[in-house]
């Protein structure tokens, strides 16, 4: 049967490398290429299409940092598939990153150096903004437009005796103390980056809870440290060219420098061949590369707890209902006012 995959934030990087991989171990796939830009899109399909000339390769208008887009992209998602076999939410920024070059220096010479390049603990900083929904930018597209998206989904994501499977995109940039309940959105600090990765890693697990039983199976995922857009906005693209043989040399010691794309790709793309019954809910699955250049992926354990899990899953659903009801204001508005 044929399979049908739906890829946030396709058009580039990570995400592209998983559509060319996926479509590589499955010629029969229906692949939707789901992005904010359609031109970028166009561009990605056509890039696919070189490649693969038989495959078939939809694309859909969806900017997930907007609640309007993610309905309406929703809608049309519903209009053309009966079901969903894979949902990558893989679309995230990192808007305005720091490097805290002190504490780069710092670490270089303690005892925590291999876990400061893994993670990137107490190196990075991000300036977030509102966005025109009134959401924090980070939150509202790299967790809550892809909670909506989910949401909305459901009819195709949860039907009796199907599987659908949902991959997030993660990162071991994930810390519990970057997140804070009260702080959802993470209004007041400087790590809404971590923070919001964080919560995709507990939304993960309440799906799992809430979910399973009506079909639908949720994993996490860390593609490493890749050269893609979103590192190329930390540091310009000629400094990782220029400091690429340290990077090779860091990755014999940490694994966790997957470096290119199709490596950072590569749990994505395993998790595509597993069985729902043998994953791990509580597992976040690495993408590494070794010192020689061998790609695998290796389960490690969360930082993750039920009752936390519970507590965001019941917040995102309150502010769910508040944003809706502001969008149903918001429209009606527009309509008495002939706009
Ligand atoms: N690179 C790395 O080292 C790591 C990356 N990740 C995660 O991997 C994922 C992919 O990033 P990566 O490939 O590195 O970077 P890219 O910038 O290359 O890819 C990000 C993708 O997300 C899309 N996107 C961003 N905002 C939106 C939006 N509002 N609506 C729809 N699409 C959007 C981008 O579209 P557009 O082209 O229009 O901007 C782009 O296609 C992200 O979630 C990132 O956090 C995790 C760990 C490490
Ligand atoms: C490698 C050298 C010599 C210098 C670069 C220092 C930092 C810019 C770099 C070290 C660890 C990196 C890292 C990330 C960004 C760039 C670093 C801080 C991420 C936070 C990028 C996005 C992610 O999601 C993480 C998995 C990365 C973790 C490591």
């Amino acid at each position: 049967m044929e399979r049908i995959v739906i890829v946030t934030g396709a058009n580039s990087g990570i995400g592209l490398a998983l559509c060319d991989r996926l479509l590589t171990v499955d010629s029969h796939l229906r692949l939707c290429l789901a992005c904010r830009n359609m031109q970028r899109a166009h561009a990605a399909r056509s890039t696919l299409l070189t490649s693969h000339p038989d495959a078939r390769v939809d694309v859909v208008h969806l900017d997930v940092g907007s609640v309007q887009s993610v309905l309406t992209a929703a809608q049309e998602v519903q209009s053309r598939y009966s079901r969903i076999d894979f949902l990558y939410l893989n679309a995230g920024i990192m808007p305005n990153p720091q490097v805290d070059i002190k504490a780069l220096f710092k670490g270089l010479f303690s005892r925590n150096v291999i876990n400061m390049f893994a993670t990137a603990e107490g190196l990075l900083t991000q300036q977030d903004r509102l966005n025109s929904d009134g959401l924090q930018e980070v939150f509202a597209t790299n967790l809550f437009g892809h909670f909506l998206l989910i949401k909305e989904l459901e009819p195709l994501l949860c039907q009796p005796s199907h599987t659908s499977r949902i991959v997030w995109t993660s990162s071991s940039n994930a810390r519990r103390s970057a997140f804070s309940m009260e702080d959802i959105q993470h209004t007041h600090g400087t790590e809404p980056y971590s923070s919001s990765k964080y919560a995709s890693d507990l939304l993960s697990l309440a799906l799992n809870r809430h979910k399973n039983s009506q079909g639908l199976f949720s994993s996490v995922v860390c593609p490493g440290l890749v050269m893609t857009n979103l590192t190329y906005g930390i540091l310009p693209s000629f400094f990782w060219t220029l400091i690429m043989p340290i990077m090779f040399l860091i990755r014999i010691f940490t694994n966790t420098f997957t470096l290119t794309p199709h490596n950072g790709a590569e749990a994505l793309h395993w998790l595509f061949l597993q069985k729902s019954e043998s994953l791990d809910p509580r597992a976040k699955y690495h993408s590494l590369t070794s010192g020689l250049g061998t790609n695998y992926t290796q389960p490690r354990q969360m930082d993750v707890d039920d009752g936390m899990s519970e507590v965001l899953y019941e917040k995102l659903l309150e502010l769910e209902k508040g944003v809706r009801r502001k969008l149903t204001e918001r429209n009606a508005d527009k309509e008495t006012h002939g706009q």
